[in-house]
Formats: C-alpha cells, structure tokens, sequence
C-alpha cells in the first residue's frame, strides 16, 4: 500500500540533501572566489612593490649622480678658490650656478677657518662682503673637525632673506693639511621636490629624500609641514642600516594617504630616497575588476538561485503528480481484481499497461499479471493456446468503434469479448478487451426465451411464438412452395373435463401435442393457440401435402387415447388447412378457421381444406 508520509518525507529528504549540497558548493565556490580575488590583489601589490623599487632605485641612482656632480664642482672651486683671482672664482661661480640643479641655486659662500664668510656669491664684485660667519653652523663645526676632503649634506633652513627653506651641500678646504675653511652650495628645497614632481605629480604618489636620520630633505607634496621634521621613527631604513633598499606600507602621518612605499639608499651619500605609490590609485583597476567580478558572481547566484528554487517548486509538484498517480494505479489495480470481467489494457502500440487475474484465468494462462506488463501483444499471442489466441487478434489503432463479439469454446462456454478503443483528440492511446464468460447468463436468456416463447402444459410454441414465426413464413413462401396452416381443434372437449375432470382434460391435451408433433419432420413448427386448439405450420408444403399430413395427424389421434390410472379417454380431432401463399397473417388464420368450421358442422373428426380455385390448386 502507499503511504503518503513515507513517500513526502523521502522527497523532501532528498530535496533538503540536494539544497544541501548545492549551497555548500556555492558556499565553497565564493570562497574560492574571495581568494583568488585576495590572491589578485596581493599580486597587484607585489608588482606595485616592485615597479615602486625600480622607480626608487632609478631615482636613487639619478640624486646621487647629482650630488656627485654638486661636489665635483664644490671641489673645483676650492682649487680656483686658492689661486685667489676672485674675477676667474666669480666667473667660475656663475658657470657653477648654471650647471647645479638647472640655475636653482640660491648662494654659494665661502669662509675661513673661523667661519667667517669671505665670499657670497650675492654680493658685487665691488661691494664689501657682509659680516657674516657660519661658525655655528652644525655643518661648519662637523667640517672644522675633519682633516681630510669632505661633502656634507645639510638639514634644511630657512633663508633669513627669502624665508625659503634651503638644503645646505658643503665642502672643507685644507691648505697643506690643515682646514681652513668651507665652500658652501644652498639649493631651495622646493626645488628638489619640484625635480621629483615632475616624474610623480599625483598627490596620491610621493616622493621623499631625506637624511639616513630621517630628516625631510625634499617631498613633492606637503613640502612646508615635512621639512623640519623627520620621517617616522619605525621606518625601516632608520634602524636597518645593513639595508640597501626595502619597502614597508604605511599611512603617511603628513597626509593621511595609504602608500605602498619602496626606498633605496644613496650610494655614497647619507641619504635614502623613498618612493611611495597611492595604494587605492595602484590597486583601483584591480578592485574595479574584483568588484565587477563579484557583481556577475552575485548576479549569477541569484540567477542559480531562483532556477533551483523553481527546480524544487517543479520536483514538489512532480512528486505530487507521482503520488498521485500511483494511488490511482493501486486504486485501479484494487478496481481490477474485483471486476468480474477479464480486462486486458495495452497501448497504442499495443505492449500490455495492464491486466488482471480474471482475465488470465479465463484464457487457461498460468502466469502472474505483473509479468505480462511490458510484453507486446504478439508475445501475449504465443503464450495462448490456438483457440484463445484467437479471441484477441491484435488490435488496429485505426478503429474507432468499440467491437463486441460472442464466441464459444470448445468446452461449450460463451464469451463475450468486447474491445474498446481509448482515444483523446483523435489521438489512439491504446485500447482495452473486456473478456467475460456469459455462458451462465446465456443459459438464462434462453430459459427466458424458452419460456415467453412457450406453451407451459404441452411445450409447444405459444400463440404469440407462433404467430410471429407464421408472419415469417408468409414473407418467403412462394408459389412453389407455398406452405400450409393447420388449425386443430379437440372435438366436444367439453365433456372430456365435465366427465373425467379439468386435470385429466389437461392429460388430453399433453398427449394430443406430443402425438401432432410425432406426426410432423423436424421442419414443421407446431403451437398451442389457446385452450384446446393447435395449429401447425408446415413451410414447404403443397395443399395435397398438407391434407395428407392432416389426415396422418388426424388418424393418428382418434387411434391414440389418454389411459390415466383409471380411464381410458378417447377423443378425436378436426383440423382445417389453408394455404400461406398470396395471404396476410389475418386472411390465413380466418381461411383455416373457417376450414376448421366446416369440418366441425361436418361432423368433426375429419379434415377439411379452403376451396382454392382450380389454378390455385395446380400451382400448389
Ligand atoms: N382441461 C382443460 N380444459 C380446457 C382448457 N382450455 C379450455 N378448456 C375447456 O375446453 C372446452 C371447450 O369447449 P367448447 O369451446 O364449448 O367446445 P367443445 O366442447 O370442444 O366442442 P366443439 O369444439 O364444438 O367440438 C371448455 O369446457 C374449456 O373449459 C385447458 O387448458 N385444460
């Protein structure tokens, strides 16, 4: 039997394992999703880092060569600067003032030993030097201190005279070993920044030179707030001396701007240059495309989404239909067990739906129902025997009305088979036989039959059976053949029942229609009309036939009594024939009845016939 919470609780089980599964994959897929996009952007990153620490040792490589160049030509004046012809040192001044930084230089000055400045290159040939020393200075200090050539690069300050802040390159003199004094080279810091601008204008880019002890020297932007102080103190560079170069991420405190910094150290020079790239500008076309990744993922997933969602609403009403369905089935397989009849279901292209035990019984076929269905109706044909092979010749799909037939068997039984096409829209879906044995049923027809049709006292046909067969026969006799009525009635019958009594009457009467029908062949019909009076019709008979055969009935009951268990009746008979031929059911009857009249004014106990014209006679 089916059970509804089994089979609804088994789909949703599968169902829920399916939701399962199929949100673990896509939960497992964004995952992966989510770490090739991590994935992407740390490559981003890493090339950022990359290109970042090429363009910071490029940079590196072009300050130095700078700074190279400040103090090639801070030497050479030094040397011109001993020849003491101050017209050549002035000339010689100009020039370097060209060649350093593009023009950008602010002053050179050049001291003594005591710092005092003996030289400034913004004053006239012909004014007096300005009374000036840079004996405080840290830079003249550290100088004053060195016995032999060398360069410093000073922290940034600020021109008393343009409020610029300024980066200080100086250089010792030594005559003969000993200092005696120092040439100095001021460059605006603005000017540096604006050299490494150029290559890195974005203000989400920055570029920074400064001292190995994190002082500012240059940055492109944000120039004012950096340069006298220093570069956070967790910056690689500033506790990695053993490091050439690194590269850190990093909020810049000035800014507040994200960086993916990369730096290199200046050969040769105490300086670092640093470059740092705006990790959103660096990263934006990434994150475009991992955004935009996870839009069509998004969009996809809901897409997936609603299609399983619409799967599952398709699988629920499926499972309905299945169930409901199968009920069906087994209520029909119920109905089939219980039919009287054998049912036999095919299809259109006639393999067995299916088919009941009643049926198999009927055809002798000792099989189960359930392994017939499936099988094509000549291999159903095979299994039969020859006689019942043959009540069910395979089935055309091309009749559409249902086809009902008896047959009987060689055991006498008869079946009814009935076939009954099924179609929907003109379109064959099969057919279906009905098979039941109506032998029962058959018998009880003919029992009815028998009885409306029959006489109860002497089994002879009744008046109504009779009647109707004469009206038959009247439409086929011919001249030839005319045929003949017979009407018969028992002489003074009366006194057969007032002297021996009804039943012995109805003894009389039993036996006279048993000795008319022994008298007759087994074409002639005979029939009781009512009370003591027959009638028999002979089909084939000529008149002469007729009276003759008459007279045998006739003779043969005037010379056979009824002998009860104490009389011994005698009666006699007088029957009067007419011809069925050119006559109506009316005329014959009325012709024989008046025969029957004459021969009872006659007398009785004879036969007499209608008087026909003498070519009606010749023709019977
Ligand atoms: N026992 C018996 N008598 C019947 C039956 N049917 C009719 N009869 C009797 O048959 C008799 C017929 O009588 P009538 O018609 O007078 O004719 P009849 O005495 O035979 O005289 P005729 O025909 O003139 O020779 C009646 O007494 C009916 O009661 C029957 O089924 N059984």
């Amino acid at each position: 039997m089916l059970s509804n919470k089994p089979a609804h609780h088994r789909i949703w089980t599968r169902l829920d394992l399916a939701w399962l599964i199929f949100l673990g994959l896509l939960a497992a897929y964004w995952l992966r999703l989510d770490f090739s996009h991590q994935n992407q952007l740390a490559q981003a990153q890493v090339q950022a880092q990359l290109r970042a620490s090429q363009a910071a040792h490029a940079l590196s490589m072009q300050v130095r060569s700078q700074l190279l160049g400040i103090n090639f030509i801070l030497e050479h004046l030094i040397e011109h600067w001993q020849d003491h012809d101050e017209a050549v040192f002035r000339k010689l001044v100009g020039l370097a003032q060209q060649g350093i930084f593009k023009g950008s230089l602010d002053v050179i000055i050049v001291t003594d030993a005591e710092g005092k400045v003996l030289f400034n290159s913004h004053t006239q040939s012909d004014q007096p030097v300005s009374e000036l020393s840079v004996a405080k200075r840290d830079y003249f200090q550290q100088l004053a201190q060195r016995n032999e050539p060398s360069f410093l690069i000073s922290r940034p300050v600020r021109n008393v005279l343009t409020n610029q802040w300024t980066v200080q390159f100086s250089h010792n003199m030594l005559i003969d070993g000993q200092f005696a004094g120092i040439i100095l080279a001021s460059v605006p810091a603005e000017h540096l920044a604006e050299a490494f601008r150029q290559v890195y204008p974005a203000h989400e880019d920055v570029v920074l030179l400064v001292l190995n002890d994190g002082q500012y020297l240059a940055r492109t932007h944000a120039l004012e707030e950096s340069l006298d102080k220093k570069v956070p103190a967790e910056r690689e560079f500033l506790h990695r001396p053993d490091l050439q170069s690194g590269h850190y991420n990093a909020v810049a405190p000035i800014d507040g701007v994200e960086r993916i910094y990369a730096w290199h150290r200046i050969p040769d020079f105490p300086a670092v240059i640093s470059l740092g790239l705006g990790r959103e500008k660096v990263l934006s076309s990434v994150q475009l495309a991992i955004k935009a990744s996870k839009t069509q993922n998004l969009l996809a997933t809901i897409l997936l989404l609603l299609a399983a969602l619409w799967i599952t609403r398709l699988v629920v009403i499926k499972a309905k239909q299945n169930r409901a369905l199968l009920q069906t089935q087994e209520r029909l397989a119920t109905l089939l067990i219980r039919v009287p009849s054998g049912v036999l279901l095919e299809d259109e292209n006639n393999r067995i739906v299916m088919v009941n035990s009643t049926l198999l019984s009927l055809l002798n076929l000792d099989a189960e129902p359930s392994s017939l269905i499936g099988l094509h109706h000549s291999q159903l044909l095979t299994m039969l025997g020859q006689e019942q092979a043959a009540w069910l010749p395979m089935a055309r799909n091309n009749l559409k009305q249902r086809q009902l037939r008896e047959v009987k068997d060689s055991a006498g039984r008869t079946f009814e088979i009935d076939w009954v096409p099924i179609r929907r829209n003109f379109r064959s879906l099969g057919h279906a036989w009905f098979i039941q044995d109506i032998s029962e049923r058959k018998k009880k027809e003919q029992e009815l039959v028998t009885l409306a049709t029959t006489d109860a006292l002497t089994g002879l046909h009744n008046r109504r059976s009779f009647l109707d067969i004469l009206q038959q026969q009247l439409k086929i006799s011919t001249p030839h053949c005319p045929g003949a009525l017979l009407l018969l009635d028992i002489d003074h019958f009366k006194r057969v029942n007032d002297t021996y009594g009804h039943p012995a009457g109805d003894l009389v009467i039993h036996n006279i229609a048993q000795g008319i029908r022994d008298s007759l062949r087994q074409d002639d019909i005979t029939g009781r009309l009512g009370g003591e009076e027959f009638a028999v019709l002979l089909p084939k008979a000529t008149l002469q036939h007729a009276q003759q055969l008459a007279e045998r009935i006739r003779e043969h009951v005037a010379a056979t009594p009824t002998i009860t268990q104490t009389e011994t009746i005698y009666v006699t008979i007088s029957i009067g024939v007419a011809l069925l031929y050119g006559q109506d059911e009316n005329s014959v009857q009325s012709q024989a009845d008046q025969a029957l009249y004459q021969a009872k004014n006659a007398g009785r106990n004879r036969v007499c016939c209608v008087e026909y014209a003498a070519d009606e006679v010749e023709q019977a």
